[in-house]
């Protein structure tokens, strides 16, 4: 087989509190996650986006220690990974890829190429597919396919989601149930899913089967769990003003604690490392709703980080997907219909590489969007729908 590689994707964030300017411009700089009619504006809007977001931003990276993290989380997940490989008899080397942050996709990308592997396992660290998360990832490794000779004669396959993972299941089962078997009335506690939100418009026009996987994610976990427990999913984590998937967070809290639940734990579910929406989000923001609503008992799931069961899930993902035939970037694409974001001819154009942060060039289209702003009377960028 030769050399096998396993490049884990993830969203990336930023190491230290400086980061998170440039770190938000990266991630708004991306066509999936501002999708706008004119590309010629992605990165003056984005600019503009991240220079308004950053302070905000910045205080909740504060209160988790002035950082994300989730480079150290996945490095360990990685780690812990090729021990697990080798251990059931598969060498492998392991390539982080961060889509907005260090180590990015392209760093990744050439320390595979140094090492020469010649077989490559591509594992999205999202158990559900979005066009927001893995299929940015793919896109970009699409794109760096197309443009590098060397890539084209590497044997690679992908994995476009893995929610149904037994192993998954299994330890998210294991760490509920760790959970609710705190409480002297366990069978009681209310099992309260949130989900990474996404605006409504990626599912119902351009086709994100990432709803439907979630719903099924947590139908699969629950059944897994095996518990009388009631159960309930929401959204969280909305930017902007545009319509996301509901119910939100906010909201399913405050209407279970009119209902009178006091006994709750949280599930995070479309993320498998601590990050900021559960370190700050969940456990600060959230926590205080509860409280508020009356839900007195409040716990919190911790992710599956390096748990032993998950990684071990992990490890047979990466052998079935090294045994099976290969699935391919442009097939992930298909299946998941992305193609319906933009007319395929015109997304290279607005394309980001993560690797570009903001320089003076960048700072001078800000300036022109910011005059556009003005000129438009704010019209243009609410319209777009992403400013809070
Ligand atoms: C499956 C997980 C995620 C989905 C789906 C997702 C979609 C999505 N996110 C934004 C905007 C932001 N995301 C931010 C941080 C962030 N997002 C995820 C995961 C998903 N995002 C993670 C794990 C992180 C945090 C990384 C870390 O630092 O620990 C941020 C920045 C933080 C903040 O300012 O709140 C923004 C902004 C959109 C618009 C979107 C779908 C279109
Ligand atoms: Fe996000
Ligand atoms: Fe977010």
């Amino acid at each position: 087989m030769g050399r096998v590689g396993v490049l884990l994707l993830n969203l990336g964030g930023p190491d230290k509190l400086e980061d998170v300017g440039p770190f938000l411009f990266n991630l708004f700089s991306d066509p999936e996650i501002i999708r706008l009619p004119f590309r010629w504006l992605q990165k003056p809007l984005a600019w503009f986006i991240a220079s308004r977001r950053t302070a905000t931003s910045q205080e909740n990276y504060k209160q988790i220690g002035g950082g994300s993290p989730l480079r150290q989380i996945t490095e360990a997940q990685g780690e812990a990974l090729k021990e697990q490989l080798h251990y059931l008899g598969q060498e492998a080397n392991i390539y982080v890829g961060m889509r907005y942050w260090h180590p990015y996709t392209e760093e990744a990308i050439a320390l595979l190429t140094q090492d020469n592997i010649d077989n490559l396992v591509i594992l999205p660290l999202y158990p559900q597919f979005s066009i927001s998360t893995s299929g940015s990832s793919f896109r970009l490794l699409e794109r760096l396919w197309q443009e590098d000779p060397k890539l084209q004669r590497l044997e690679y396959t992908v994995i476009p989601s893995w929610y149904k993972e037994p192993g998954y299941l299994q330890a998210m089962a294991e760490l509920i149930r760790q959970e609710i078997d705190q409480f002297p009335n366990a069978d009681q506690v209310h099992v309260f899913f949130s989900a990474h939100g996404v605006p409504k418009s990626y599912v119902e026009v351009a086709g994100d089967p990432y709803q439907q996987e979630i719903e099924e994610c947590t139908a699969l976990i629950m059944q897994t769990l095996n518990r009388p427990n009631p159960h309930t999913l929401a959204y969280q984590s909305r930017v902007g003003p545009v319509e996301w998937l509901q119910p939100y967070t906010e909201d399913a809290l405050k209407e279970l604690g009119a209902q009178g639940v006091k006994d709750l734990v949280v599930v995070p579910i479309s993320f498998v490392s601590e990050h900021i929406e559960t370190l700050q989000e969940i456990d600060i923001e959230y926590r205080e709703i509860a409280e508020e609503a009356g839900i007195h008992n409040f716990r919190r799931v911790p992710a599956p980080n390096t748990h032993p069961v998950f990684i071990r899930a992990l490890a047979d993902l990466v052998i079935d997907a090294l045994n099976k035939p290969s699935f391919k970037l442009s097939q992930a694409a298909q299946i998941k219909k992305r193609v319906k974001m933009y007319p395929p001819e015109s997304w290279e154009w607005g394309m980001t590489t993560s690797a570009e942060v903001w320089n003076g060039r960048i700072a001078m289209l800000g300036f022109i969007a910011l005059i556009v702003e003005l000129i438009t009377g704010q019209g243009l960028l609410h319209l777009i729908g992403i400013l809070q």
